[in-house]
């Protein structure tokens, strides 16, 4: 684990598994931290040499004052890799992660060998939506808004079963810094990445979860539908966190793609 410095501010982030191996890098989403990935990086630990950070306002990152953009998100990860000399990567993005990663790959498709897009899409929820998150957020904080984000996050059945897990993910996410989440949901109200959508090259996988709540299948299908040779899979019993719900699925996917893309 480390804390990097990068455009004048702190990330955390962790590098492991084969020091020699191709890179793969996930990037996390709205209100959560690296630790989303931690049964799926098991999959690919004996092969790749995994990066995890923790974005802007989210984590043990700091969080400089609100808005961000996504290009914020972009230049920050940018400059990490840079900093680990990481040149060229896999990687795997949820929901904003998946922004930043679309974002990457058109401003830096030399970078990018492959992409899983994950419960994500070109375009998330309307500027409204995202103005009323904000200003929920920025009137009461996290908290009164956590559970009905939870049942986007997990399905009812997942919510039912691992009532403590849910418990442990929503101690997560209320302690993201109210102006780092907030900061994030600006940067997602003011993007609309459908127009640099097909100038999108990496081989690329969009994933959906059969009931997410937050990035619904036909919306990340549009996406996929938007870049060129993208392919689409549903994820079955899924809600908008399928790494942490259905986590031996979804490395399955990433694996297959990962292989189809020559990685390994
Ligand atoms: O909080 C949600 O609704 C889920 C979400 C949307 C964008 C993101 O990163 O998470």
């Amino acid at each position: 684990m480390a804390f990097t410095r990068v455009n004048g501010i702190v990330l955390h982030n962790q590098v492991l598994g084969q020091e020699d191996g191709p890179a793969l890098v996930f990037i996390n989403s709205l209100g959560s931290d690296f630790r989303i990935w931690q049964e799926v990086v098991l999959a690919f630990a004996d092969r790749f040499r995994v990066v995890l950070y923790d974005k802007r306002g989210h984590g043990l990152s700091d969080a400089p004052p609100a808005p961000y953009s996504i290009d914020d998100h972009t230049d920050d990860l940018l400059a990490l890799l840079d900093h680990l000399k990481v040149d060229r990567a896999a990687f795997v993005g949820l929901s904003v992660g998946g922004m930043i990663g679309q974002r990457i790959a058109v401003r830096a498709p030399e970078r990018v060998q492959a992409l899983t897009l994950c419960c994500t899409a070109a375009k998330i929820g309307t500027p409204e939506l995202w103005a009323e998150r904000i200003t929920a957020v920025e009137d009461g904080g996290i908290d009164p808004i956590a559970d009905n984000v939870l049942q986007r996050w997990f399905t009812p059945l997942f919510r039912e079963a691992q009532k403590d897990e849910v418990a442990g993910w929503r101690n997560m996410l209320v302690r993201t810094p109210d102006h780092g989440y907030a900061g994030t949901c600006a940067a997602i109200r003011d993007a609309d990445l459908r127009p640099d959508a097909g100038r999108i090259k990496a081989p690329t996988l969009c994933v959906a979860g059969d009931q997410d709540g937050s990035t619904p299948a036909e919306v990340v299908k549009g996406t996929a539908d938007l870049i060129p040779g993208a392919r689409f899979a549903l994820i079955d019993g899924a809600g908008h966190i399928p790494c942490v719900e259905k986590p031996a699925v979804l490395s399955k996917l990433i694996s297959q793609h990962l292989q189809e893309a020559g990685l390994v």
